[in-house]
């Protein structure tokens, strides 16, 4: 069996302003592919890109805010529609999938963190956590089961019977996660997941999911423009620079040798914030040196 869970082959995506809003891109058209990279009506938001995700790695997607991440992972079960290209996952075809097989295929095969990913209004928070087994025909004993345990992980058990609205922005984002690791699906598409979040319960949230990966072996395809959380997650990672991948490795490589200035500048600002973070902390143990010497004396 193959040990490749997500496959894209020379994948495009181009929004267009013009009326139709449809682009056809014939990538051996060289004049074609000219006038679309030069038309003030289309934005190429992913330009060819080709790369594999191996099962049960944690992959990263990592650059600029648009720089294509988002269409990047929206296009992989084609919540956006590719312009161009193959995307293969688990060895299904998702390109040449009809609406009905693409359903179903999102529903058993996939589960989505998304930062705006609504929930449903009119149900509790378990029933939403629940709500993905229940399309599945989860018996409801065993549903209820499962997302409690979820939500146990997400710390929000004692939401379970309150609606979303009572619930601040990053409790909500976490029934999104809990929603997410309760599908039991073998690929985990994640899109900014945890930057609602104030940064104690964001990194509680990233040990979880470390937690969590030692047991699932999921593949988790993981978008951020935080460097730092790429190298706390990241297998391997992607960096995307105006919808092209400019870099592509294991984090502690790319921060090792940055492939250009673009990249450099995302090592540079996590370096910075190392540097300060340590001169916090001597800073504090300083004064505790002088407490303590001043107690003594
Ligand atoms: N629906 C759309 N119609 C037209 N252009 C779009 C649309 N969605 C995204 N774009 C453009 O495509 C490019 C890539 O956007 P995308 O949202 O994928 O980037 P991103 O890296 O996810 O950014 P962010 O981190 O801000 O979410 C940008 O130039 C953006 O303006």
């Amino acid at each position: 069996m193959s040990d490749v869970a997500i496959a894209v082959e020379e994948l495009w995506k181009v929004y267009s302003k013009s009326k139709s809003g449809k682009v056809v891109i014939d990538v051996d058209d060289e004049e074609l592919m000219r006038s679309i990279e030069a038309s003030s009506e289309d934005v190429v938001a992913v330009r060819d890109l080709s790369f594999e995700v191996k099962k049960g790695e944690v992959f990263i997607v990592m650059g600029l805010s648009g720089s294509g991440k988002s269409t990047l992972i929206r296009c992989l079960i084609r919540l956006v529609e590719p312009s161009y290209g193959k995307i293969t996952i688990n060895g299904y075809d998702v390109t040449a999938m009809d609406k009905k097989e693409l359903t179903e295929f999102r529903r058993y095969q996939t589960a989505m963190v998304f930062q705006h990913y609504g929930l449903l209004p009119h149900k509790t928070v378990l029933d939403n956590v629940a709500f993905g087994l229940k399309l599945r025909g989860v018996p409801k004993k065993e549903r209820r089961e499962k997302a409690m345990h979820a939500l146990e992980i997400v710390g929000l058990e004692k939401w379970a019977s309150y609606y979303p609205s009572s619930l601040s922005g990053g409790m909500r984002q976490r029934v999104g996660i809990a929603r997410a690791l309760v599908a039991d699906s073998p690929i985990l598409l994640m899109d900014e997941p945890f930057s609602g979040l104030d940064p104690l319960i964001r990194r509680e949230m990233q040990d979880e999911l470390i937690r969590l990966q030692e047991e699932m072996h999921k593949t988790i395809f993981f978008v951020t423009h935080d460097l730092d959380e790429a190298m706390r997650l990241g297998d391997r990672m992607a960096v995307m620079k105006d919808g092209s991948i400019v870099q592509i490795g294991k984090p502690a490589e790319v921060f090792a040798n940055p492939a250009n200035d673009y990249v450099a500048r995302f090592v540079q600002d996590r370096r910075e914030e190392i540097r300060k973070a340590d001169e916090q902390i001597a800073a504090l143990n300083a004064a505790n040196d002088k407490e303590v010497n001043s107690d003594v004396s």
